[in-house]
């Protein structure tokens, strides 16, 4: 039977040759997007005066549904950045997460990192990222070869992008190459769905020292952040937690609050 991930991946490469009929990738490299100069996750992490959040704007998730339907990303990614995240993770997949390029470019109005979050199987893919404003891509292990991360991720850093590769478990480490800048651990198995936050302490042993580490999903507490902190990781991938919420700015404001509280305690 299907996975979840086999779906995505089967209608992404349906939509991948959709795009390409609409825009050609010459047509990409010819656009605005390509004029700036883009911003570095790893420089935003180990800035200390922010807060190592990268806050994601997420409508809906095949797991938990509808998430947030009316949230307005202009708005939520100009609270995120305002109030200390590191980065912003803009969806940008439609089918399944109600995401859109359209969504990356209105938040590229602000001056911080943006990861476009999708599902990067093709290296037209990451000249739309880079088109509509994106400074880091996700790539992940589970649905690619290493060769193929190899070769994806020499392409986004020709075209001057940052590369977080995603792993859920410890088989996927011979993944990581040279090309990669930063390595996030899900505590969501992408194919059961399953959250477990000790994944990211487990692996966080293994993982090789010369990247900096993310710990991704399921994370709410703000003594998870500061566990995962104490314990090495230098970014927060959080969605949720913020998204459930009506107003999902305020609810990042309140959270940063929080943690900058449990972070002075000792
Ligand atoms: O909403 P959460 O549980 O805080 O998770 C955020 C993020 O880690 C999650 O959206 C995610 C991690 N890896 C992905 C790959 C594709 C789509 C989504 C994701």
């Amino acid at each position: 039977m299907k996975n979840i991930l086999d779906k995505i991946i089967e209608h992404k490469k349906i939509e991948i040759a959709r795009c390409r009929q609409e825009r050609t990738a010459t047509e990409l490299m010819q656009s605005h997007g390509f004029e700036r100069n883009t911003l570095s996750l790893k420089s935003s992490l180990l800035d200390i005066s922010k807060t190592g959040i990268i806050a994601e704007f997420k409508r809906r998730s095949p797991s938990k549904g509808i998430i947030n339907a009316s949230a307005d990303v202009a708005k939520v990614t100009s609270v995120y950045t305002q109030y200390g995240a590191s980065c912003l993770s803009v969806l940008t997949d439609e089918q399944f997460f109600g995401g859109s390029l359209e969504d990356l470019k209105i938040a590229r109005q602000h001056a911080i990192p943006i990861l476009r979050k999708d599902f990067m199987i093709d290296e037209y893919q990451i000249l739309e990222a880079r088109a509509f404003g994106a400074d880091v891509i996700l790539l992940i292990a589970a649905c690619l070869s290493p060769r193929r991360v190899k070769e994806l991720a020499a392409y986004a850093k020709k075209l001057s992008l940052e590369v977080l590769l995603e792993v859920h478990g410890e088989d996927e480490l011979a993944h990581v190459c040279d090309e990669i800048d930063l390595v996030g651990v899900n505590n969501r198995n992408l194919k059961t769905f399953e959250v477990d936050i000790e994944n990211s302490i487990r692996l966080l042993n293994i993982l090789p020292k010369n990247k900096l580490a993310i710990a991704e999903s399921g994370i709410d507490n703000v003594k998870v952040v500061k566990q995962l902190r104490t314990a090495g990781f230098s970014g927060f991938l959080i969605g949720e937690n913020f998204m459930k919420n009506e107003n999902p700015g305020e609810a990042f404001k309140n959270y940063v609050q929080q943690l900058k509280q449990v972070e002075n305690e000792n």
